[in-house]
């Protein structure tokens, strides 16, 4: 029997880095995947159907939810996010180890669902950086940036709760840090 594989969880304030510390992770160790979330929000430029989000209205996002396809869901700055079901699920069986970059609500529910998931909480160096980050990113409204810092503070006074914080200063350094846990010789 293949042993299952891991579910590793990176949660944070938007704007603080996760998307950069992800995608740097996924380079250097090819083992990790990431899961695909669908979400309601509608694409940013760039953004690719599949790749970056599966992008789906709220009807079929409702769909979902009902239909049980998703492994947690969540609503965020007035969109839809979820993470679909089975192609996690058909990894960690396989033993492949799987990363989720999902907010505070949602990375409870995995708590639930699957307690032996490991739970990382990233941290801005301070509000003033991630209002800058967010705004020096320059995709979203000015609306959209006010509900993302109003729901950081919201995330910051939750993040006791996961297994590993770690503060988004140092690029390399916060890689480094997140490196340590995830593979750290056991
Ligand atoms: N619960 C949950 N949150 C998600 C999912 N996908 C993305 N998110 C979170 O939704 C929030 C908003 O994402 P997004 O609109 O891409 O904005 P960004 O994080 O500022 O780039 C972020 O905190 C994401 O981590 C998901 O499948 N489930
Ligand atoms: N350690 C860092 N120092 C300075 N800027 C950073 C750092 N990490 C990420 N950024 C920048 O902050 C902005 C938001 O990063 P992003 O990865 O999109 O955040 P998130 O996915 O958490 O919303 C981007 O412009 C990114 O280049």
């Amino acid at each position: 029997m293949v042993s299952q594989g891991r579910l590793i969880v990176i949660t944070g304030p938007s704007g603080v880095g996760k998307g950069t510390l992800v995608r740097q992770l996924l380079e250097r160790h090819r083992q990790l995947h990431l899961s695909v979330s669908v979400t309601t929000r509608p694409p940013r430029p760039g953004e690719i159907d599949g790749k970056h989000y599966y992008f789906v209205d709220r009807d079929r996002f409702e769909e979902m939810v009902q239909n049980g396809e998703l492994l947690e869901w969540a609503e965020f700055a007035g969109n839809y996010y979820g993470t679909p079901l089975d192609p996690v699920k058909k990894r960690i069986e396989a033993g492949e180890s799987v990363l989720l970059e999902i907010e505070l609500i949602g990375a409870r529910q995995i708590r639930e669902r699957f307690p032996q998931a490991q739970l990382i909480f990233i941290h801005p160096p301070s509000m003033l950086e991630l209002e800058r980050r967010l705004r020096s990113r320059a995709q979203d409204s000015d609306e959209a940036i006010a509900k993302r810092l109003k729901r950081a503070a919201e995330e910051i006074n939750a993040a006791k709760e996961f297994d590993l914080e770690v503060v988004n200063d140092n690029l390399d350094q916060a890689i480094k840090q997140l490196e340590n846990v995830l593979f750290a010789v056991v």
